[in-house]
C-alpha cells in the first residue's frame, strides 16, 4: 500500500515536471542572406561561372560591368586601365545593390503564383585589391543580417589574355589583362572569406570546384543553401 502510494506521488511529480517543464524546442537556425561575389582579372571567367553558379542553386545572377558609368567602359575599351578613382562609384553602386534583393519567400505561402526567386545573389566584380573587397565587406556589415563570399577565379595571366583574344562580343580586349594583373592585390591567407579556384582547366572542372565549395561553406556556416531548397 505504502509502495503504491509513493509510486503515485512519483507520477504526479512527473505529470508536474511535463506540464511545467515542456522539453526544450529544437533550437532554431538563423539564415542568413548570402551574396557570392565572383572575382578576378579580366577573362578569369567570372561572368560565365557565376551566371551557370546561380542557375544552379536557384539564387540571382547580377554582372557586376552593369554598374560602371559608360565612361568607365569606354575608357576599357580603349584598352585603358581604370583607376582608384574611376573604380570608386562603381564599387559604391555594388555595395549599395547588396541591400537590394527581394525579401525571404514567405515558408506558408500558400498563393498559387510561382514562388519569388531565392534571396541569396551571385555577383561579378572583379575586386582586384583588398581595399575594394573592404569596401563590398564593409556594405554587409551595415547591413547587418548578410553574408558575403568571395570566389577568385585563379590563372595565369598569359591563358587570360589568350581566352580574351578569341572571345567575341566584349568591350575588355586582352591588352586589358595585363594591366589587371599590376594591379591585383591577390587575397591573402588573412582574407578568410575568399576561395581560390584555379582556371587553368576544363571549364566544367572549374564550376563544379566552384559550386562544390560554395554550397560547402553555406552548410558549415548557417545550413541555409540546403534550407532554402
Ligand atoms: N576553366 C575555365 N574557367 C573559367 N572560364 C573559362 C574556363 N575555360 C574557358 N573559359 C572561358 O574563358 C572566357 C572568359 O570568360 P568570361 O567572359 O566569363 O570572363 P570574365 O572574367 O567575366 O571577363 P571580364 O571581366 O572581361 O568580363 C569564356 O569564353 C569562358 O568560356
Ligand atoms: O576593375 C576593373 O578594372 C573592371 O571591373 C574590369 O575588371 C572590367 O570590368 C572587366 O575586365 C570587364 O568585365
Amino acid at each position: 500500500m505504502g509502495d503504491s502510494s509513493a509510486l503515485l506521488d512519483l507520477q504526479e511529480q512527473a505529470a508536474e515536471t511535463i506540464v511545467t517543464h515542456p522539453p526544450d524546442p529544437p533550437p532554431q537556425r538563423h539564415l542568413h542572406r548570402w551574396i557570392w561575389f565572383i572575382t578576378g582579372p579580366t577573362a578569369c571567367g567570372k561572368t560565365t561561372v557565376a551566371k551557370a553558379l546561380a542557375a544552379e542553386l536557384d539564387f540571382t545572377f547580377v554582372e557586376g560591368d552593369d554598374f560602371h558609368p559608360k565612361a568607365n567602359v569606354d575608357k576599357m575599351s580603349r584598352g585603358e586601365p581604370l583607376t582608384d578613382d574611376d573604380r570608386a562609384g562603381w564599387l559604391q553602386a555594388l555595395r549599395e545593390h547588396e541591400t537590394a534583393q527581394p525579401p525571404r519567400p514567405k515558408p506558408n505561402d500558400s498563393s498559387a503564383s510561382p514562388p519569388p526567386p531565392l534571396p541569396h545573389m551571385v555577383m561579378t566584380c572583379s575586386a582586384l585589391k583588398q581595399h575594394y573587397r573592404d569596401v563590398l565587406r564593409a556594405g554587409a556589415v551595415a547591413a547587418g543580417d548578410l553574408r558575403i563570399g568571395f570566389v577568385f577565379l585563379d590563372g595565369p595571366e598569359p591563358l587570360l589574355a589568350t581566352r580574351a583574344a578569341v572571345r567575341k562580343g566584349h568591350f575588355a580586349g586582352p591588352e586589358l589583362v595585363h594591366s589587371q594583373f599590376l594591379a591585383l592585390e591577390r587575397p591573402g591567407d588573412d582574407e578568410g572569406d575568399v576561395i581560390l579556384v584555379g582556371v587553368d582547366r576544363a571549364l566544367e572542372d572549374t564550376q563544379r570546384d566552384v559550386t562544390n565549395k560554395v554550397k560547402e561553406v553555406m552548410m558549415r556556416d548557417d545550413g541555409s543553401y540546403l534550407a532554402l531548397q
